[in-house]
């Protein structure tokens, strides 16, 4: 099945590649053919469709409606009791609706959880002899770190035709005429005690309760509208922090963090006893409560990865993220490009010595996922697997010849830790949609370092780097400045058996021109010549990512320090 799905995606390739620009393939061609935008249209479509093919559930870019809880309504009711037959008014208020919370949450990667409809718990309604209804539970909503919550401004949600509830009352009572239009109103504000609607509305307590009432909705309408002008943004980089002082009181909602308040709820109405006057000893009226709240956010996923690998397909960044984690970071590699289509994430531990987990020595080879997963099913199917210890089965500081630093063993001496995205490929005009777009680059926008990946082997990598910076800079201006190293992949093709001088000279004289020419254009630059296939020079990589880490980090520190003063 799996291969099946391998094969048509490879045809589907071969059909795509037949239609992308020259300089998609491994040797980038200056000359650029113009494109016209019928036909980035379909690409883009085309490229919608590889994404849900593959079962992909990735998303960083979500439009959210969230409604508030609606509150209950008030109620009409007098007490009753044996000897007192004409007993007060006892009706309760209605419970307050529940509000809607957004939790940034660390072990959430994307946005696909995220319900594009959040509706609030509603509140109850009143009852007699005094019983107020219950407030709407809390609804919390969790969002992975990372994301970056903006509210829609009136313009733009023009096109989704949202509306709020008194623009939905507007348009559903247009056509009624003056009294029927009335009667509406009020039957959704009021609540009568059975039969006496008609004496209600006559009573002059009542027309003074109706005129506080629209006095109220009016300044809850320009309240509303005031805060429109100031719409919600909320960057939501950092961990909530659930340890809550000891002496908050128990309970959902006191113990442990809600997050961040998105839509308040709306307030219950109230029950008859609140219109109990001097001269109205009965009010056989009480109000319904308010509509929740009405907020259309823009939720961005940008994922917070400390270094992002920023290369062309098939340059190899997915053979560099799987070589650095030791194969856990599941990332597809395949000899086509746009194999990855989303970011993934990895992390690397690094232990005192400089080795990193995955490391499995010099000469490790990572193939392409697809030869692999078959090299495994063989072992498999042989029994070479049959009476394998388990991970934690293994003793701690076992040396099982596989790798020398896994499981526990490695949890004792693990000294730094940090996280790379692998992306998917960027190309020449990638900034107008052509292949994949650029709009994962949003998750990059948050490295602390960005790596740039060429294929070394290809005659002009120098020519990959000049449209990877532009198309970062495109993107966002200053963006490429992050960029502190150039990984020079696939350098196993140059030295050939490394018996032929020749060749190895040749290498190095590329090296030096791609040295060069990165001193030139792209500035101070560590360029480092990698096999990713055949884990060379992997352990020197992971030294200067964690020197970029360190400094960034450092950085971030000292820039941060002063504010807290
Ligand atoms: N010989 C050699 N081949 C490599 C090396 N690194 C990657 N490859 C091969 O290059 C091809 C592409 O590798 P990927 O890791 O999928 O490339 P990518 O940059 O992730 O490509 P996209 O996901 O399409 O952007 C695969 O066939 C790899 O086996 C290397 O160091 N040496
Ligand atoms: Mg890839």
């Amino acid at each position: 099945m799996f291969r099946l799905s391998l094969q048509r995606r490879c045809h589907s390739f071969t059909r795509n590649f037949s239609s992308l620009p020259a300089h998609v393939s491994a040797a980038p061609v200056v000359e650029e053919p113009t494109y016209n935008l019928k036909e980035v249209a379909r690409r883009k479509r085309r490229t919608e469709w590889k994404r849900r093919q593959g079962g992909q559930t990735f998303l960083d870019h979500l439009i959210v409606h969230v409604r508030s809880g609606k509150g209950g309504d008030g109620c009409v009711a007098f007490h009753r009791e044996l000897y007192k037959p004409f007993g007060p008014p006892s009706g309760g208020n209605g419970g307050r609706g529940g509000d809607v919370y957004f939790l940034p949450t660390p072990h959430l990667t994307t946005l696909s959880s995220v319900p594009s409809r959040v509706r609030g718990n509603p509140g109850s309604h009143g009852q007699g002899t005094w019983q107020g209804g219950r407030n709407g539970a809390p609804l919390v909503v969790k969002v992975p770190l990372g994301t970056v919550v903006r509210e829609l401004t009136k313009e733009e949600t023009a096109k989704y035709n949202f509306k709020d509830e008194w623009e939905a009352e507007e348009e559903a009572l247009a056509d009624l005429s003056p009294e029927e239009r009335l009667d509406k109103l009020r039957a959704k504000r009021w609540v009568h005690y059975p039969r006496y609607q008609d004496d209600n509305v006559q009573r002059a307590e009542f027309k003074e309760a109706e005129r506080t009432l629209w006095k109220e909705e009016r300044a809850r309408r320009i309240e509303r509208k005031r805060r429109t002008l100031n719409p919600l943004f909320l960057d939501l980089d950092t961990a909530e922090d659930t340890t809550l002082p000891d002496d908050s009181p128990l309970g959902p909602g006191n113990r442990e963090s809600l997050g961040h308040l998105i839509a308040s709820g709306g307030a219950g109405g109230l029950g008859n006893p609140n219109f109990l006057s001097a001269n109205h000893r009965s009010p056989k009226f009480a109000t319904r409560g308010h509509e929740g709240e009405l907020v259309v956010l823009s939720l961005e996923l940008k994922i917070l990865a400390d270094i992002g690998l920023v290369g062309m397909p098939n340059a190899g960044k997915s053979t560099l993220l799987r070589a650095l984690t030791g194969g856990r970071a599941k990332s597809e590699v395949a000899s086509y490009a746009f194999t990855t289509l989303n970011p993934v994430v990895g992390v690397i531990r690094v232990a005192n010595d400089g080795i990193f987990e995955g490391w499995r020595g010099e000469g490790a080879v990572h193939d392409e996922t697809r030869i692999e997963e078959e090299r495994h099913l063989e072992l498999m199917e042989q029994g070479a697997f049959a009476d394998s210890l388990t991970r934690n089965q293994k003793p701690i500081g076992a040396d099982d010849g596989d790798t020398a630093r896994v499981g526990h063993d490695f949890d004792l001496i693990e000294e730094f830790r940090f996280t790379i995205a692998d992306n998917p490929g960027l190309i020449s005009r990638a900034s107008e949609d052509v292949g994949l777009g650029y709009s994962f680059l949003r998750s990059m926008e948050r490295s602390l370092a960005l790596v740039y990946v060429v294929d070394f082997s290809g005659p002009a990598p120098w020519d990959e780097l000049r449209v990877l910076r532009d198309e970062l800079e495109a993107y966002q201006h200053g963006m490429s400045a992050r960029a502190r190293m150039v990984i020079a992949n696939k350098a196993d093709l140059l030295g050939g058996d490394g018996r032929d001088p020749q060749m190895i000279e040749d290498a190095k004289r590329k090296l030096g021109k791609l040295a060069e020419f990165v001193e030139d254009e792209l500035g101070p630059l560590d360029v480092i010549p990698v096999s990713s296939k055949f884990s060379n020079n992997l352990t020197k990589v992971v030294g200067f990512m964690r020197g970029y880490v360190e400094d960034a980090r450092e950085r971030l520190k000292e820039s941060r320090e002063p504010e807290n003063e």
